[in-house]
């Protein structure tokens, strides 16, 4: 079988062949954030704001994995995450996108079945349990919360300057299975809005194989604004099959039992 991946062949579509969960699991991402209506997210006034402590990363590679686009400090790296929903300190592991072939596709998360351009997704790991010491047997541990993944929308707008030297490196890792080591010092907590107070929070899952129930999702209200040649350098990234990545994201998956809690009216 084809390494999974968005064409036809090898798509979300087929993902359940390899990867069972993909049909039966009843806690998959992404979801349609609703916000209106029965099955709407629900107003939680004891979530408090998302905590980052993000040290600007000095070390890190840059790499295209056919899929994506991914950013991997090397593992000494301090980063970490508390706060929100989280009763337990998380390692950052690696952010990484999701984006479309225009400006009305890309996201992985809707609200109200509206999609977004794109979505940068900040990978981290509960580094305070017991059961696992690593991102990789975090993934296999079973636990429901051993992930916790930020996501944040992209919408076009003005150029953003903080993500400028990731867009700028776009071009050198345009073929896929290519990487390069991160020139200089990325301050990553300069991409992110000031205050990380108004989001989304469900039970999820890896919105690519192995589509692991692990994750506790935290998808952020406030979009992040990257300018038409910054949504354009990503469309231009190599699937590894001469074609340009121009749609990897999973569509929404059926949200079963699960509520999502808002931190926000
Ligand atoms: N789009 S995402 O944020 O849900 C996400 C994040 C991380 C991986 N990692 C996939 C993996 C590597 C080893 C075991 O598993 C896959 C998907
Ligand atoms: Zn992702």
């Amino acid at each position: 079988m084809a390494p999974w991946g968005y064409s036809k062949e090898n798509g979300p579509a087929t993902w359940h062949k390899d990867c069972p969960i993909a049909n039966t699991g009843v806690r998959q991402s992404p979801i349609d954030l609703i916000t209106t209506g029965q099955t709407c997210a629900k107003y939680d006034s004891n979530l408090k704001p998302v905590i980052v402590s993000y040290p600007a990363f000095s070390e890190a590679t840059f790499l295209n994995n056919g899929h994506s686009v991914q950013f991997q400090p090397s593992a000494g790296n301090l980063s970490e995450l508390s706060g929100g929903p989280l009763t337990k300190k998380y390692k950052f592991e690696q952010f990484h996108f999701h984006w479309g072939n225009n400006d009305s596709e890309g996201s992985e998360h809707r609200v109200n079945g509206k999609m977004y351009p794109a979505e940068l997704h900040l990978v981290h790991w509960n580094s305070e349990s017991p059961n696992f010491s690593s991102f990789q047997e975090a993934v296999g541990s079973n636990d429901p919360h051993a992930l916790c993944v930020l996501g944040f929308f992209l919408k076009v707008g003005a150029e953003n300057a903080s993500l400028k030297p990731i867009t700028d490196l776009l071009s050198k890792v345009k073929n896929a299975g290519s990487s390069v080591s991160f020139p200089g010092k990325f301050d990553l907590k300069a991409v992110l809005p000031e205050t990380l107070t108004d989001y989304y929070t469900y039970d999820g899952s890896l919105t690519t194989p192995p589509l692991a129930e692990c994750v506790k999702w935290i998808v952020f209200k406030e979009p992040i604004e990257v300018s038409t040649a910054q949504m354009e350098a990503f469309r231009a990234v190599d699937d590894g099959h001469g074609k340009p990545i121009t749609g990897n994201y999973r569509p929404p998956c059926p949200l079963h039992t699960r509520t999502v809690a808002a931190s926000f009216k």
